[in-house]
């Protein structure tokens, strides 16, 4: 598969990062809460040290609502930060942001002097800003450069909170290449960097153990053993061109909510 790590965006992100972070009290890690774990860059654990963090599981209404209490139970194992299941798109759960953000806020001095400021990272079409527009609703407004602040960076003057948001900075691991067929799926990568039959042969086995009787029920067609001869009988009862777009309709049928609430991964204890 074509979907690569760019090197140089490492060097840009621990760059910008550095000169962010200390102007940030809490960092707003937002990931996509189909495939949490593909969706966030490993390296930001090293980077971020021990700035506090939330992660915000957004799109959950689009999530397989077992699996996503499956991986709000394995968050809460995790010591190093806070998290929280949301949707920008039906405003769920976008108060408790603020509420968590202000909590993380109240030990510091500074609380009666200013707002909270928030750093917003994650990887493209994650949501980022989505939720800030969410957030902010008619008090946003896009502040001009900061000092200090590399041109990456945005400063949002939400209402009691401050964001900074970092467009284009992270990019998802893209080496982990079942990781990148996750994303592939999920839109977060463009469709052209990939082959679409074998994005979906990553995800295939996964998709059949868990959600094969949806499956069957949109496709009317048998599950085979393996992801091409799948396709190859999709794509005649489809009479479609080829497999390649068979699995992109396929893709969009997901996306698109045709196979309803899905998750392409599972927390590494559930088996
Ligand atoms: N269903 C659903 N869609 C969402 C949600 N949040 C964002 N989206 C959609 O996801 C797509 C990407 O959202 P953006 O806010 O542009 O994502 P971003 O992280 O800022 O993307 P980049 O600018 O590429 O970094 C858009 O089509 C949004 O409408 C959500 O909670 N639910």
């Amino acid at each position: 598969m074509a979907i690569q790590w760019y090197p140089g965006h490492m060097h840009k992100l621990k760059a910008t990062l550095k000169s962010t972070l200390p102007l940030v009290d809490v960092v707003l890690e937002v990931v996509d809460a189909r495939a949490p774990i593909s969706s966030r860059n490993p390296m930001l654990d090293e980077i971020l040290g021990k700035k506090p963090r939330i992660i915000l599981l957004n799109k959950a209404e689009l999530a397989d609502p077992n699996m996503l209490h499956e991986w709000q139970e394995f968050f809460k194992t995790k010591k190093k930060y806070k998290s929280l299941a949301i949707s920008a798109k039906t405003r769920t759960n976008l108060d408790r942001i603020k509420g968590e953000i202000q909590q993380i806020f109240k030990s510091k001095e500074q609380q009666r002097l200013r707002n909270p400021r928030a750093l917003i990272i994650g990887v493209p079409n994650c949501g980022k800003s989505t939720i800030i527009n969410a957030l902010a609703r008619e008090h946003r407004a896009k502040a001009a450069n900061q000092p200090g602040v590399t041109k990456q960076v945005t400063l949002y003057h939400a209402q009691s909170v401050d964001i900074y948001d970092t467009p284009g900075l992270l990019w998802p691991n893209l080496e982990d290449q079942e990781a990148a067929a996750r994303l592939a799926v999920l839109a977060a990568v463009r469709d052209e960097v990939y082959h679409p039959s074998e994005a979906f042969a990553s995800v295939y086995l996964f998709l059949k153990s868990h959600y094969a009787d949806r499956l069957i029920e949109r496709y009317k067609i048998p599950l085979h053993d393996n992801a091409h001869d799948y396709l190859i009988a999709l794509t005649t009862t489809l009479n479609k061109k080829d497999i390649e777009a068979t699995a992109l309709l396929l893709f969009n049928d997901l996306r698109g909510g045709k196979l309803g609430r899905f998750c392409l991964e599972r927390p590494p204890y559930v088996t």
